[in-house]
């Protein structure tokens, strides 16, 4: 028979209680009991008051009488139940009769046995036993896990269990408080890509749970994702837990929020790579942003230019206004420095009144005029200090990558040697660190104003140059070109001034005033009775991305009442491709105005078909430097006969550059390509020329029909 103490040691003897009112009733049970080899002490009693003392003490087991004198067995049975729900409670009775008996166990007992008939006895008492301990230990584990319930809600972390396939079987109060879902939601239909962001959702049932599962445990820094969109950062844990047979029956983890020390180390951080007063990069930061700019620069070919400010008689501020008014305009100097560059571009404070910028990716080393540019824009406007107005002035020093140094430290050092030689020059004074810089530099400077001035004055004309229809002949349109009238240096061919004119953002208003010229002068052709012919004019890359072109065009065409198919806007094939989808949007509106659009220079760029199926265009010009080999080169020819027949068969208008010799011309002819502009047929000439020469055609087309 097992007792309920299984130790190795002598087992402790039962403790019974008997409640009986006859105490040889009793013996006769002890006798009983103890010639079945059981061990115990035990304790009779047989009121209800000795009951309740009694049950103060802790009893294995209680046998008792139903009915006595002074007591009831169900009372007993009661009380017992009230203190101790597990302890084996068996009737030992003469008088229990079936329909009592039933009622004893549905009340809480666990047997009945009769007086007169003991065998039963022994068996039930071992088979209670085991029953109550296994009892109190489901109870005891019962109220374990009620514990680490209480426990789990009302941890400030968030704890999930999930199935290994990244379904929630439970999320505590914590984590819906943290993710922000309503507290009483269900949350076992989630999964957990609606507690985490993909990527870290993906993470943890990869890499997480994987290592979980081989060694039992993961740990790393993660993110929740919050019902509002937001992200919340957090210390994981993630735990496998195996059942019996040692696979993984499911997953819990532990996320706790860091949010507080992200905040405290991304402060410590910024406090680390930043200019306390100036909320600038200070030249820690510089150099790490300093070597991404040189990596991708030595990736591209690109240059790099470093510019050293020293802003001019800073003394004087800080020795007539105080040390806070100084202070003061550094904070404004540096806000309008970062305001003027790139986002990509790195100003930063170096210390005391000095600056460095860092602009990368510049195409060619003379557009770090550009940036000059935008530095004296930005100073034009004086910088107020307590209602005092100060026009500051810079003593800049240039160093370039690669023409004056590989590293950062040379660069920077050659750019700060430059700036002392800006400064011993004067105020207001820039200087390369390379003297061939400095000549080129002041040259384009000098060119910038020259062709602010020759706008101002009225130094551009337009010279034309005709486009002839094969099939016949004549004059379909002329495409206008820009000229500029120098005082000294003559007629200045446009190769020479646009790529200027587009670096200081010149070209718009230029632009804007050949659009007005040429609608101008279609105007006078109109009024003179040409009309048919069609006038086109160069778009540049700043001009087609400018948002007000379409405006500009709307009111030209209004204000000269030119029919909109008269106008064609020439767009370089290289324009089109630099961002094709917003070129489409653009060419869409363009179209929608009635304004025609022919795609220039076709051959040079890297058009894909794709695109140029889908751009709303009319016409494509040929390159010229594909016509001008097309009797010489079998292989231009090939281009040439393809670009035609590909341009019709999308519906477009092909028109031949450069043609200068009849058989350039014949050969064009041939193809079916529909109209030739090159010195061939005429060169580009001025307005008064034009209308001579426009006259003189009409006539002789007169004269022959
Ligand atoms: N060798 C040779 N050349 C020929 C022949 N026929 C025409 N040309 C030249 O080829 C150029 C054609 O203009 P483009 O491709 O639009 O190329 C133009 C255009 O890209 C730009 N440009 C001219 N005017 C303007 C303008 O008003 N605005 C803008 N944004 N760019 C303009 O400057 C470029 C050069 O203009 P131009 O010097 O006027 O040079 C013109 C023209 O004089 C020929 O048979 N042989």
């Amino acid at each position: 028979m097992s007792k309920p103490q299984d130790s190795l040691a002598t087992p402790k003897p039962l403790r019974i209680l008997m409640i009986e009112d006859v105490e040889d009733d009793t013996l006769l049970l002890v006798d009983y009991l103890q010639s079945g080899g059981l061990v115990f002490d035990w304790e009779r009693i047989d009121t209800e008051r000795d009951m309740i003392v009694k049950l103060k003490e802790s009893w294995d087991i209680i046998f008792s009488d139903f009915s006595m004198p002074s007591f009831s067995g169900m009372r007993a049975l009661e009380i017992t139940r009230q203190h101790d729900p597990d302890v084996p409670f068996i009737f030992i009775s003469g008088t229990i009769g079936e329909e009592m008996a039933v009622e004893a166990m549905k009340r809480g007992a666990q047997d009945y046995v009769m007086k007169e008939n003991l065998v039963r006895l022994l068996p039930a008492v071992d088979r209670e036993l085991s029953d109550a301990q296994q009892r109190r230990r489901h109870r005891d584990a019962e109220k374990g896990r009620t514990q680490l319930a209480v426990i789990l809600e009302a941890t400030p972390d968030l704890v999930a269990i999930l199935e290994p396939s990244g379904q929630l079987r439970y999320l505590n109060g914590a984590g819906r408080r943290l993710i922000g879902l309503n507290p009483v939601e269900d949350a076992s239909h989630y999964f957990l890509r609606d507690l985490f962001p993909e990527n870290i959702a993906e993470r943890l049932l990869g890499e997480a749970f994987t290592m979980a599962c081989e060694q039992g445990v993961w740990h790393g820094e993660t993110a929740l994702r919050l019902v509002d969109g937001g992200e919340l950062p957090v210390s994981q844990v993630v735990l496998a837990h195996r059942d019996a047979a040692g696979d993984t029956e499911y997953l819990s983890t532990i996320a706790r929020d860091i949010s507080e020390r992200k905040r405290f180390e991304a402060k410590l951080q910024y406090e680390a790579t930043h200019d306390r007063l100036t909320g600038l990069p200070n030249r820690f930061f510089l150099v790490d942003r300093f070597k991404s700019a040189l990596e991708y620069a030595r990736r591209n070919q690109s240059h790099i230019a470093v510019l050293f400010l020293d802003i001019d008689n800073f003394k004087r501020v800080n020795d007539n206004l105080g040390h806070a008014a100084g202070d003061i305009l550094l904070g404004q100097v540096a806000h309008r420095l970062q305001g003027c560059l790139r986002s990509n571009d790195t100003v930063a404070r170096h210390g005391g009144d000095e600056f460095t910028i860092v602009a990368g990716d510049l195409s060619d080393p003379e557009k770090v005029l550009i940036v000059l540019h935008k530095l004296n824009e930005a100073f034009e406007r004086p910088v107020i200090v307590h209602s005092q107005e100060i026009y500051v002035t810079f003593s800049v020093g240039i160093a370039l990558y690669p023409h004056d140094g590989d590293g950062i430290e040379t660069l920077l050092r050659h750019s700060d040697i430059a700036m002392y030689r800006a400064k011993s020059a004067g105020s207001n004074q820039y200087r390369f660190y390379a003297s061939d810089m400095n000549i080129r530099g002041h040259e384009l400077l000098k060119m910038e104003a020259d062709l602010r001035y020759a706008l101002e004055h009225e130094q551009f004309i337009l010279h034309y140059q005709p486009q002839v229809d094969l099939s016949n002949g004549r004059i379909v349109g002329v495409e206008g070109l820009i000229r500029w009238q120098h005082p000294v240096r003559g007629l200045v061919s446009p190769a020479d001034f646009i790529p200027l004119l587009e670096n200081s953002s010149l070209i718009i208003p230029v632009g804007e005033w050949v659009l007005r010229e040429a609608c101008r002068l279609h105007r006078t052709w109109r009024e003179s009775g040409f009309d048919g012919v069609r006038l086109s004019v160069n778009v540049s890359a700043v001009q087609f991305n400018d948002g007000e072109l379409l405006d500009k065009v709307r009111r030209a065409l209004q204000e000269e009442e030119m029919p909109q198919q008269a106008l064609e806007l020439e767009i370089t094939e290289n324009i089109l491709m630099q961002d094709p989808v917003k070129a489409t949007e653009i060419l869409q509106s363009i179209h929608a105005l009635g304004v025609r659009v022919a795609i220039d220079d076709f051959g040079t760029g890297y058009s894909s078909l794709a695109y140029l199926k889908r751009f709303p265009l009319d016409a494509l010009k040929i390159d010229q430097a594909f016509v001008r080999d097309i009797i010489n080169s079998a292989s231009d020819a090939v281009i040439v006969e393809a670009s035609i027949s590909l341009a019709h068969k999308l519906g477009l208008e092909v028109v031949g550059e450069g043609v200068e010799t009849v058989e350039q011309f014949e050969f064009l002819r041939l193809q079916k390509c529909n109209l030739a502009q090159g010195y061939h047929l005429g060169r580009p000439i001025p307005e008064l020329q034009l209308s001579q020469w426009l006259a003189k055609k009409r006539q002789q087309h007169r004269t022959s029909s």
